[in-house]
């Protein structure tokens, strides 16, 4: 045998020991990640699509995530979630979770943090380690906690120029063509106003108008997820030695924001520094920055001058509001567009809007202030964004929590190992017919008929039948402004622009992607605009 092997031409030998060490390679981390690092599947739950008492996925099992996950997930809720039973699901690459009944949303929320834990969760899912290149900002996301703390506060104040920017963004994109219809492609044009429109709130001005800047935080925001699906996929023992390979490119985003994002908080460290001294005078601008330098300041000395750091919490805030919310007013301006025209809901919306804030030429001007009560009262358009989040929310599960102890059980007795990621789905709650009436239609105005009927729900109220914003207390406390987002794009949009589909659309609406778990609006969509002619 070995003289045989010997015998053969030198680059054969060499391929020959390339694919023995490659094999000898993929077998070491197969029993490393399996008998030693891999989180034990539990016991007494059963694996979604496997025989009774299978204890690993088949390849068609984890195929099917890939390739069909709402399927996937409609018969964990058909046959496990809804008959009140947990069940284990396949994840990217060699993940599994555990997907629990609505009759545990109760249990898990009273767990304490030590024994089910939300930030651990979220860092385990962003693998924010590798894709930031730090996990303070996940697992003490106090940036994140300002938004629960200090945006109610200023909802109001910050009311005025959210509108402002949103406006000047929206023109901008849509253009002012009186004559023509204009088609563009709807992702690509509502990620450039939102990132524009949500950094008047993060970064203020005049960073939040520059292009450059603009577009870092897009490709930061594009690596984040691509990124994290990617290294999260990977089997354990492999994520610290590709994690940061696969993380180069977006290292270096990180770094070009650098340039903008360490002046601006010298500059506001300053300003604090200088309101301290002068009391009673403020100087300092209403924006996330401003409360991240105030919080730091007394809460976080050590992290002041930790330029690294700081940088990388402004990513991960970046990443929570321009991300999903420009997915969801996408969703929303589609949906809208592809509604029944028994519902007219554009014009019942157009409607809504001159009421409560007044047209161009109504003498109260006082009406287009952006208040809460008036935006409480826009009750239609309250509806329809429910509506959209219900049926095109980016995610479709919610309340993650990652088990942090041995010995965790369920009140049904169901034994979680340490290191098991937990959640409930979203999605098909909200699609089933013993939930919602009519649950696959978009129906525009469902959620004021509810309120007709005495169910006082809004825009941000959740519960476990409506888990677009998770559930509990650490329901998303972004939802707040969302809420006031959406509608003041509602009443832009539809008060200065004509929409319609392209022709070839037929009037109906393209139907969401699924990647892997998650709904996107499909590629490469497009919408028609023309500016409305003033009366
Ligand atoms: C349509 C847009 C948005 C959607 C669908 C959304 C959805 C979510 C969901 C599902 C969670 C996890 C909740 C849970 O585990 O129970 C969450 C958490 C969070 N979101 Fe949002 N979000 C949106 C926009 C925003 C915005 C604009 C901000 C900030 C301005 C924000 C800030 C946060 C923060 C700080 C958390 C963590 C809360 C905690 O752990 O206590 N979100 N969001």
């Amino acid at each position: 045998m070995c003289s045989l092997l010997l015998r053969q031409p030198a680059y054969l030998l060499g391929l020959y020991a390339l694919i023995a060490g490659g094999v000898a390679f993929c077998a070491v981390v197969y029993i490393i990640e399996r008998f030693i690092v891999s989180i034990p599947y539990p016991d007494n739950i059963p694996l979604i699509r496997e025989a009774p008492g299978a204890r690993r996925f088949s390849l068609r099992t984890r195929w099917a995530y890939y390739t069909d996950c709402k399927a996937l997930f409609k018969d964990a809720w058909d046959n496990h979630l809804k008959q009140g039973k947990p069940v284990v699901i396949p994840g990217m690459g060699f993940r599994k979770e555990v997907l629990l009944p609505p009759s545990m949303i109760r249990w898990v929320l009273v767990q304490p943090a030590s024994r089910l834990n939300v930030p651990h969760a979220m860092a385990e899912m962003d693998q924010a380690k590798f894709t930031l290149g730090h996990d303070g900002p996940i697992l003490d996301s106090w940036q994140g906690l300002l938004v629960k703390t200090e945006l109610n506060r200023v909802l109001e104040a910050i009311c005025a120029s959210l509108n402002d920017e949103l406006g000047r963004a929206f023109d901008k994109h849509f253009g002012d063509d009186e004559e023509n219809w204009v088609e563009f492609r709807l992702r690509e044009t509502i990620s450039r106003a939102i990132a524009q429109a949500n950094s008047r709130f993060t970064v203020g001005l005049p960073l939040c108008r520059d292009p450059e800047y603009l577009k870092t935080v897009l490709d930061i925001n594009d690596g984040l997820l691509a990124n994290g699906g990617l290294i999260c996929g990977l089997p354990n023992v492999l994520q610290p030695l590709l994690g940061p390979l696969i993380g180069i490119s977006l290292q270096q985003h990180i770094s070009k924001a650098k340039r903008w994002l360490i002046p601006l908080w010298r500059e506001r460290v300053a300003i604090a520094r200088a309101d301290e001294k002068d009391e009673g005078s403020t100087n300092a601008p209403l924006d996330h920055v401003q409360m991240m330098v105030n919080f730091a300041l007394k809460e976080r000395p050590e992290e002041i001058n930790d330029h690294e750091l700081i940088v990388r919490r402004i990513c991960a805030q970046n990443f929570g509001a321009v991300h999903q919310t420009t997915l969801q007013v996408c969703n929303l301006l589609l949906d809208i567009l592809g509604s029944d025209v028994e519902y007219d809901t554009i014009n019942a919306l157009r409607k809504e809007s001159d009421a409560i804030l007044g047209t161009e030429d109504d003498s109260d001007r006082s009406k287009s202030q952006w208040t809460k009560a008036r935006v409480n009262s826009l009750i239609l358009a309250d509806s329809v964004s429910r509506e959209t989040l219900r049926l095109h929310a980016f995610a479709n599960r919610a309340m993650m929590r990652k088990v942090m102890v041995d010995g965790v059980t369920t009140p049904d007795g169901y034994n979680l190992p340490k290191g098991t990621l937990v959640s409930f789905l979203s999605y098909p709650v909200h699609t089933d017919e013993d939930v919602y009436a009519d649950a696959l239609k978009y129906v525009p105005f469902r959620f004021v008929e509810k309120r007709d009927e005495g169910a006082p729900v809004t825009f941000v109220t959740t519960s476990s039948e409506y888990l677009p914003f998770g559930h509990g207390k650490h329901a998303c406390p972004g939802r707040f402004l969302v809420d006031f987002e959406l509608k003041m794009i509602v009443a832009h949009v539809l008060r200065n622009y004509d929409i319609k589909f392209p022709a070839e659309y037929e009037g109906k609406r393209p139907p969401n992607e699924w990647i892997t778990e998650a709904s996107f609006p499909p590629n490469g969509v497009r919408i028609c605009v023309r500016k409305r002619k003033k009366a």
